[in-house]
């Protein structure tokens, strides 16, 4: 018999997971699984349960929960031999990662999805010693993502992190920044510098159309200036989908990237702060396999 490892955060999302628990149970055990549930406690255990859903030979990973628990999650699955498939449950307020793959953001749709034959292989990040499976955003703007409420994030999606970085430009600094791919370097001044894995940056799927989650690459833009009037121009553009193609936006693809710094720059990660800068970002193709809709 296949098996299946639940792994729920019952502090996800409105702190309603818990509810969801025995459908998805009932689903999975119906797809012919055997199933064990294990709740996480705090951080780190969606990370250890799924390590030990690699080192037992499972089939399958289902992560109930926000794109935190999906990231620790994911780390767990990242350097095993042996790797269970996964299957998502958004719970969270911005769900990239679900959104990027089409699985439904509402979680009873989501678990149905659970049910289906097709998997997608996708990519995921190195960042540094670690993972990620989104985005990764250095400069003076990421850092002050990094301090974007829950609150903000439920009520206003994108907006939260427009309305962050707007305040941030109000005391604009930009950084110098060496950014080097493929034997190519960029040395200049930006407030902010975005690798993006997939389509969906903070729950919005038009920062890079053109990603796809299994072409082997990250999509790098540098923002070169951001004064208020061409805030404007840079924000209209992003909302278009048509940022890549702004003049004072640098666009580029990459398998490497790493970024340097003089002086002290923050990062986010995932939503999360991540680590200073240099840091050094790497793909690792088609690494894990999801379970996603049959259409
Ligand atoms: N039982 C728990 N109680 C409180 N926090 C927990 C618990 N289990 C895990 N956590 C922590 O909760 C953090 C946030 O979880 P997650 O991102 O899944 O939900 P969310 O914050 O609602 O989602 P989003 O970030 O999309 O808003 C995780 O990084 C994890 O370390």
């Amino acid at each position: 018999m296949q098996q299946a490892m639940i792994i729920i955060n019952p502090a996800s999302g409105k702190a309603d997971a818990r509810d969801y628990i025995r459908s998805a149970e009932e689903v999975l055990q119906s797809a012919g699984y055997q199933v064990k549930t294990h709740e996480t406690a705090g951080e780190g255990d969606a990370t250890a349960f799924c390590l030990q859903a690699c080192s037992e030979g499972y089939d399958l990973v289902v992560a109930i929960g926000g794109d935190g628990t999906l990231h620790e999650t994911m780390n767990g699955l990242a350097d095993q031999e042996h790797r269970p498939a996964l299957g998502i449950v958004p719970m969270g307020t911005v769900n990239d990662f679900a959104r990027a793959l089409q699985i439904p953001l509402n979680p009873a749709d989501a678990i149905r999805t659970l049910s289906s034959s097709r998997t997608q292989r996708v990519d995921m990040g190195r960042l540094n010693d670690r993972l990620f499976v989104n985005v990764v955003a250095a400069g003076s703007l990421a850092g002050s993502l990094s301090s974007v409420t829950s609150e903000d994030k439920t009520r206003l999606g994108f907006l939260a992190y427009l309305k962050e970085g707007i305040k941030e430009l109000a005391s604009n600094s930009a950084h110098a920044l060496t950014i080097t791919h493929d034997g190519e370097v960029w040395e200049g001044s930006s407030p902010l510098f975005i690798a993006a894995l997939t389509n969906s940056v903070g729950g919005f799927e038009k920062l890079a159309p053109g990603a796809a989650v299994d072409d082997g690459l990250i999509h790098c833009f540098i923002v070169k200036d951001l004064h208020l009037l061409n805030t404007v121009t840079v924000s209209i553009s992003l909302l278009l989908g048509n940022l890549r193609n702004h003049k004072d936006v640098i666009y580029f693809t990459a398998r490497e990237v790493s970024v340097h710094s003089a002086e002290p720059v923050k990062t986010n990660a995932d939503g999360e702060e991540g680590p200073p800068l240099p840091i050094r970002l790497r793909t690792i193709p088609r690494h894990i396999r999801v379970i996603v809709p049959e259409q």
